[in-house]
């Protein structure tokens, strides 16, 4: 059993009420999870604020309450600790419960806009290929090496992080590969963990609704570098121009990769088709199974890392080139009359554009491509006139179409994404609310030797629709239906 004393180590203590060798049983920040003895944080959300449910806490039993704000009324034999940032006390709290499980793992953090789920997915497989356990923190998945996990964030909360953490160690997993996110970063859900290394891939628009600025955005994922030890490496790709930016004013040590400049690990793509890429990496050559040229910078990174890590040089080339693409990245599939679906997780215009340029690059001109593309509701909706822009003037046909509309109205969506199509491109585009039937129309409009692109949705096997996720797999649908057709 702990005592609260025993997990305040490191938190910026302001003020204390009561005692604090206490018995505790456990954290929690939400107080609908709250049992006997919990210590209860309160949390100023987006939403709400957890200091609302302080009373609520004490009811259900918690014996202590971290807040940034003493309540008005204080019950007697309750601890109260009055912190400046309650979010950055829980990520203290909770490393301190789990007995600081990221100083017993090599734990290896990836953020940019783009590239964190497959760079540390494709480093959870490849360090598997290499005979070690693995854990993995992803938007897909939670891996404690064989076992799964359903993910709920790209970075979980602090809590949770530690708890797999420590699971893991139990487990016996000597590595941790996790994706860090620019939300992930600003609530300090990574905040008290010792990484080993960090990864950048690059840096787009993408959630401007959350973050105010793009400077802002900048900023707190260059935080996560700042924040590195002495005897960190920190790796990023110059390529990128906020690459050099991350790198400012970290103690890390610093690694660069690139394919257009030069750099510590520098790759050059030789050939670039639909069965994979042909790379030089630092001289030598090597075949992957991956696509497109996004996905040569996503390889160098995860070499850099494994290098950094101590795999061999040429061991380390040989896991790359086994390497299979993670679920909804770029994932294909080829019909009876060779019409080829691909389905992707571009949700970003960056990703959308790199995706159907690396599919123009690989594709012979004759056939014509079809995108399906939507944007997500409760999201940046500055994106939606751009990623439509992009999707239509790139494409031969563009459908436009519902993805995850959340609590918006999807048909406002929509008409926001219409907005973005340049009048040359009208007749291109159709915009189909129900994402089904737009797939329908894209696998009927087909004809042999077509691309149809399905992009946004990648692994997600949901449609959210007002808090409820209807079952959707755009991969599923996509063969179903050319089945269907016979096509
Ligand atoms: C906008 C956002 O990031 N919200 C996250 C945040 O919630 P919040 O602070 O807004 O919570 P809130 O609802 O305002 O409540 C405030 C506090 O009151 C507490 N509460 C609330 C109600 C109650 O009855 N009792 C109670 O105690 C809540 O538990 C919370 O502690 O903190 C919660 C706990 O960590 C997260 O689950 C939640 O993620 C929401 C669900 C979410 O959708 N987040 C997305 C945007 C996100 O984080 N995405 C990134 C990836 C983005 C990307 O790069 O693509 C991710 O890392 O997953
Ligand atoms: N290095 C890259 N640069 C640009 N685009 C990329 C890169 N890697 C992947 N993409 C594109 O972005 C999409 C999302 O990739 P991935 O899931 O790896 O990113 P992520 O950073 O984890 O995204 P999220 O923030 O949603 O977790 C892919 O489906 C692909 O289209
Ligand atoms: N991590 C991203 C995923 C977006 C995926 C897209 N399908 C959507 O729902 O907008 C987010 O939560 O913004
Ligand atoms: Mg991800």
């Amino acid at each position: 059993m702990k005592q609260l004393k025993d997990i305040l180590y490191k938190v910026h203590i302001e003020a204390v009420h009561g005692a604090t060798d206490i018995t505790i049983s456990k954290i929690e920040f939400d107080s609908r999870k709250i049992e006997l003895n919990d210590v209860f944080v309160a949390i100023r959300g987006t939403l709400s604020d957890g200091h609302d449910y302080i009373e609520k806490a004490l009811s259900l039993g918690a014996v202590a309450v971290i807040c940034e704000e003493f309540p008005s009324v204080i019950v007697n034999g309750v601890t109260y600790i009055k912190v400046k940032d309650a979010n950055e006390a829980l990520a203290f709290l909770a490393a301190n419960y789990y007995e600081n499980p990221s100083e017993n793992i090599r734990l290896v953090g990836v953020t940019g806009t783009n590239g964190k789920t497959t760079i540390a997915s494709l480093l959870y497989q490849l360090f598997k290929k290499a005979g070690y356990k693995v854990g993995l923190l992803s938007t897909v998945k939670i891996m404690v090496d064989e076992q799964e996990f359903k993910a709920t964030h790209t970075t979980p909360d602090s809590l949770t992080i530690n708890k797999f953490l420590d699971l893991m160690i139990q487990e016996g997993c000597e590595f941790c590969f996790m994706e860090v996110s620019s939300h992930g970063v600003h609530q300090k859900r990574t905040e008290a963990l010792r990484f080993e290394g960090g990864v950048f891939t690059n840096l787009s628009h993408d959630h401007l609704d959350y973050h105010n600025t793009f400077a802002e955005y900048r900023d707190v994922k260059k935080s996560f570098f700042d924040n590195l030890p002495k005897s960190a490496f920190a790796i990023t790709n110059i390529d990128d121009k906020n690459g050099l930016v991350m790198l400012q004013n970290t103690k890390a040590k610093k690694l660069t990769y690139a394919l257009k400049s030069y750099a510590d690990y520098k790759a050059q793509i030789l050939e670039n088709q639909l069965s994979g890429l042909l790379l030089k990496i630092n001289d030598n050559e090597v075949w992957v199974k991956l696509i497109g040229s996004f996905n040569a910078y996503n390889l160098l990174a995860i070499y850099g890392v494994a290098v950094e890590l101590g795999i061999e040089k040429v061991e380390a080339l040989r896991l790359l080139s086994e390497l299979e693409s993670v679920s909804g990245r770029f994932q294909f599939i080829v019909s009876d009359s060779k019409i080829t679906a691909i389905v992707d997780y571009a949700h970003t215009p960056d990703a959308l554009e790199n995706v159907l340029k690396t599919i123009d690059d690989i594709r012979t001109k004759n056939e014509q491509l079809i995108t399906v593309v939507g944007c997500g509701g409760d999201r940046d909706k500055t994106k939606r006139p751009i990623m439509a822009h992009i999707a239509s003037s790139m494409s031969d046909k563009a459908i436009f179409t519902s993805d995850n509309p959340r609590t918006e109205n999807p048909e406002t969506i929509i008409e926001e994404m219409e907005k973005g199509v340049e009048p040359q491109n009208f007749k291109k585009t159709v915009s189909i609310l129900d994402r089904k039937q737009a797939i329908k129309t894209a696998c009927q409009l087909a004809n042999p030797n077509d691309i149809i692109l399905i992009a946004g949705k990648g692994h997600e096997t949901y449609q959210e629709i007002n808090g409820v996720r209807h079952d959707f797999d755009d991969l599923q649908i996509v063969t179903e239906l050319l089945q269907q057709l016979n096509k």
